[in-house]
């Protein structure tokens, strides 16, 4: 079996480099494609003994033995049309089918029923599913790799945190770094790169409020060591030297030699007085207690936390840059945004910060911002695996199966939201017009994003701030790509604009 799956892996690890280079020349492809088949030739007989009989199962193709359709889906996502994949398969299987992707046999469910089906049934059919792989490299004691009771305390002690009420306490601080970053870094120059700023913006607001870290070369060095651990994490697992994926596990050793000392010299201020339980999330961190009365162990504390910044960070990097390159081209809902934004600022006096109360004011601008995340969501969609044998559409789902939902077979699709290519906020005007389980940019259920209000608070500050520091900004090329390599949808060339600063 080992020799089987060492093959697999440099399969895959040959094909996605074609993929990656875009240059594959005749004699590569004819080299790749004999040793495939040689391979697929002699492994055959080992993969259909192994299967399950198939008469119940969806529909659909597993695709190369071991590798399954992976290649297909990372190459759907990297030309930007990861609908396609999905769509394509539905068109021939219908709106549930088997394939198998990142080395599982995976059954996808598409369409709001398929989207409840996973997202209302945690613990009860299914359990969240990442990859061992991946969670090496997010952190293997964080509350991703958690189900059931585990799971639960976890979240419960997280949303000590990230919970609205907890929030409300946080605005002040997050509003005095975001403008303070807004004047010192942005308003110094005429022209920025948006998406390099907003990364930096983030870092730094997610640094002072997560932690308390206010070095600026830390905070520099955490930016580097995130880009390396996203590359990583959408790369083939190739533990071997020159892989991204080495290079990711290199870069998250780096990261705990960052916050394990944070996380025990914390620990020291608390138990001597000279810190409060609530100073910060990871003060927070270090005094809630698991279900059996214990506290976290630094290494708990430590994944977490390099969970939530890799959550975070460059999801709400894509999400505030996309919002502002696409209201840059609909001026019209800019206009609406600046009127929301200057009414708050009107009742304010010199210096006074918006509050939480405020936040609750500015509905437009959020929903922009869905719109923004309806048409570039910031993820493909998660997976799950069955914990007991799935009856679905007359189809059995076995236990063990990965299963996948994905935003992409709702969000821009005719039957859910009329012209789904059209930039148009206003149809989050009226909640109940936005049919369930249609638009999820967050997931839902009991797993759905921890830091989804986090992410809502920072977004809205952030428009807040701007329109207070800038009365305009133009694009510098209106015209520029937004592409999904290696899995978050930017701008290709990270949005540069021209600023108008207010006087
Ligand atoms: C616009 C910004 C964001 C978007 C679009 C987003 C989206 C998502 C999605 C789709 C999921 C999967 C949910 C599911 O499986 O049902 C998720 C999970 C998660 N997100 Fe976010 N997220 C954002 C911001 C954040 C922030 C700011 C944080 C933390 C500070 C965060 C932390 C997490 C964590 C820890 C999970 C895993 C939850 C679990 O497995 O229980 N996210 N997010």
């Amino acid at each position: 079996m080992g020799i089987l799956l060492w093959i697999k892996a440099a399969i895959v690890a040959k094909y996605y480099d074609v993929l990656q280079a875009h240059q594959a020349t005749a004699v590569g492809v004819c080299s790749l494609t004999i040793t495939i088949m040689i391979a697929g030739f002699l492994i055959l007989k080992v993969y259909l003994k192994d299967d399950k009989p198939q008469s119940k199962l969806p529909p659909g193709s597993l695709g190369l033995p071991f590798l399954g359709e992976t290649l297909q889906f990372l190459w759907a996502l990297k030309s930007n049309k990861p609908e396609e994949f999905f769509d394509e398969r539905v068109k021939k299987f219908g709106h549930v089918f088997k394939t198998s992707l990142l080395s599982d046999p995976t059954v996808v469910v598409t369409g709001p029923s398929g989207n409840r089906l996973l997202l209302s049934n945690e613990n009860k059919l299914v359990v969240g599913a990442f990859p061992n792989s991946f969670l090496r490299l997010i952190g293997i004691d964080s509350l991703m790799s958690r189900s059931g009771g585990e799971y639960r305390v976890l979240r419960a002690a997280l949303m000590t945190f990230f919970s609205p009420e907890a929030l409300q306490n946080h605005v002040r601080k997050l509003s005095l770094k975001m403008e303070q970053h807004l004047i010192e870094k942005w308003k110094v120059r005429q022209e920025i790169n948006v998406l390099s700023m907003v990364r930096q913006l983030n870092i730094y607001s997610i640094c002072s409020l997560f932690f308390s870290l206010e070095d600026e070369h830390i905070q520099e060095q955490l930016l580097d060591i995130f880009e390396v651990l996203v590359l990583g994490s959408m790369s083939v697992p190739l533990d071997f030297p020159g892989t991204r994926y080495r290079r990711a596990l290199y870069a998250k050793k780096k990261l705990n030699i960052i916050l394990s000392p944070i996380v025990q010299e914390r620990r020291k201020h608390l138990q001597q007085g000279s810190a409060s339980s609530d100073k910060d999330l990871l003060s927070v961190l270090l005094t809630v207690k698991d279900g059996k009365g214990n506290l976290l162990t630094d290494k708990e504390i430590v994944d977490n936390i390099s969970m939530l910044i890799h959550g975070g960070l460059d999801s709400t990097t894509s999400t505030i840059t996309l919002t502002l390159k696409l209201l840059s081209s609909n001026k019209g809902c800019y206009d609406q945004i600046v009127k929301e934004q200057m009414q708050i600022l009107s009742s304010k006096k010199e210096g006074e910060v918006v509050t939480w109360q405020d936040t609750k004011k500015m509905q437009y601008t959020w929903q922009v911002v869905q719109e923004t995340l309806r048409m570039f969501p910031v993820g493909f969609g998660t997976f799950r695996r069955a914990i007991v044998d799935i009856e679905y559409n007359g189809y059995t789902i076995p236990k063990g199966w990965k299963l996948l939902w994905s935003v992409h077979s709702t969000h821009r699709k005719e039957a859910y939201f009329k012209d789904p290519d059209e930039f148009r906020p206003s149809r989050f005007e009226v909640e109940e017009a936005v049919a369930p389980y249609t638009f999820l940019p967050f997931g839902g259920g009991t797993r759905i994003c921890v830091g989804w209000e986090f992410a809502k608070l920072e977004v809205q500050l952030f428009m807040h701030y701007f329109v207070k520091t800038f009365s305009d900004y133009v694009a510098i090329d209106p015209d520029e790509n937004i592409t999904m390599d290696p899995l978050l949808p930017l701008p290709v060339n990270g949005f540069p604009i021209k600023l108008f600063p207010r006087s």
